[in-house]
C-alpha cells in the first residue's frame, strides 16, 4: 500500500539550524505520526511545506502521490489543516466563517460541520473576536474536520482546549483514523502523542533525530532527542545536584 503522506529529503532553509533539513518519513491511511520537537525545531515549517504554502529548497513532499507545492489547490481542498497559530477573521461569526470555508472547498453537505459544532459545544453565532482562546481553537478544529478529509495535519491541536474538549478531540482523531485518515500531529504534550499516535518523529534544529514508538522512550531519551546530548547531560547533572542538596 502506498503511503498517503510521503516526505523524502525535504529541506527548507531559513539559515543554519533554522527550517527543516533532509526530513524523510511517511504516513499510511489509518496511521497517526506524532511530531515532537522543541520550540523552533521545524514542525510548523514541515506542515506548511505539506500544505504547499512554501516551496522546498530540496527533496519532495507528496500527499496522495501529488507534489504538495505544484498541486497545492488540490492538496489544500482535500487536506484538513489546523494551523498552530489560527488567523481567523475576527469580525465574522464562527458560522459565517465556516460557511465561507465550506463554499471555498465546494462542500455542499454541511451535516458534519453542524455535528462538530454541537459536539464541541461551540456557539456559532458569536463573533470570532468575542470567543475565548479555546473556543477559537474549536472553530479551527471544525474547519479542519468538517469535510471528512483523508489527511489531517494538526499543529498543536489541543492548545487552549479544556480537559473535556481534549478528550472529545482525541476521540475525533481516533474515529478519523478508524475511517482511514492519515494523521500528522505536532504536540508538546508527550502523553497526547502516546495516546493518539503509533509512531513519533523527533526533530531537533530542523533535523530528525529519532523515529520510534512514543511509548518506548524513557525520560532521558526524550530529553536527549528533543534538546540534544549536552542538554540531557546538564539536566541529569542538575537533577543529581538537587537531589544531593
Ligand atoms: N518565514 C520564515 N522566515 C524565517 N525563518 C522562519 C520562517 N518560518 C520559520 N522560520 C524559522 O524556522 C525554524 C522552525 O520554525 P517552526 O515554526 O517550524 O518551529 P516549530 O517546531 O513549529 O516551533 P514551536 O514549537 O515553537 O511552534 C525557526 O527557527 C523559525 O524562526
Amino acid at each position: 500500500m502506498e503511503p498517503v503522506i510521503s516526505v523524502e529529503g525535504l529541506t527548507k532553509s531559513y539559515g543554519p539550524a533554522r527550517g527543516v533539513f533532509d526530513l524523510s518519513f511517511s504516513v499510511h491511511g489509518g496511521e497517526a505520526l506524532g511530531f515532537l520537537g522543541a520550540n523552533g525545531a521545524g514542525k510548523t515549517v514541515t506542515m506548511r511545506l505539506l500544505m504547499g504554502f512554501v516551496r522546498a529548497h530540496a527533496g519532495e513532499a507528496r500527499i496522495f502521490g501529488l507534489d504538495c507545492f505544484d498541486e497545492r489547490p488540490t492538496i489544500q481542498r482535500r487536506v484538513g489543516y489546523l494551523p498552530g497559530e489560527l488567523a481567523l477573521p475576527s469580525d465574522m461569526t464562527a458560522q459565517a466563517f465556516l460557511h465561507m470555508q465550506a463554499s471555498l472547498r465546494g462542500l455542499h453537505d454541511l451535516e458534519t460541520m453542524h455535528a462538530l459544532i454541537d459536539y464541541f459545544e461551540l456557539n456559532p453565532s458569536v463573533r470570532i473576536r468575542e470567543l475565548s482562546k479555546g473556543n477559537k481553537q474549536k472553530v479551527g478544529i471544525v474547519n479542519a474536520f468538517m469535510h471528512a478529509p483523508d489527511v489531517l495535519l494538526l499543529d498543536e491541536p489541543t492548545s487552549g482546549l479544556d480537559l473535556l474538549m481534549q478528550r472529545r478531540f482525541a476521540d475525533l482523531v481516533q474515529e478519523s483514523r478508524s475511517k482511514g485518515a492519515a494523521v500528522l500531529l505536532s504536540s508538546h504534550v508527550l502523553g497526547e502523542v502516546e495516546r493518539l499516535c503509533d509512531q513519533a518523529l523527533f526533530v531537533r534544529q530542523g533535523r530528525q533525530t529519532r523515529f520510534c514508538d512514543p511509548a518506548a522512550l524513557d525520560a532521558d531519551a526524550i530529553v536527549e532527542n528533543l534538546y540534544g546530548p549536552e542538554a540531557a547531560r546538564l539536566a541529569w547533572n542538575d537533577f543529581k545536584t538537587r537531589r544531593a542538596s
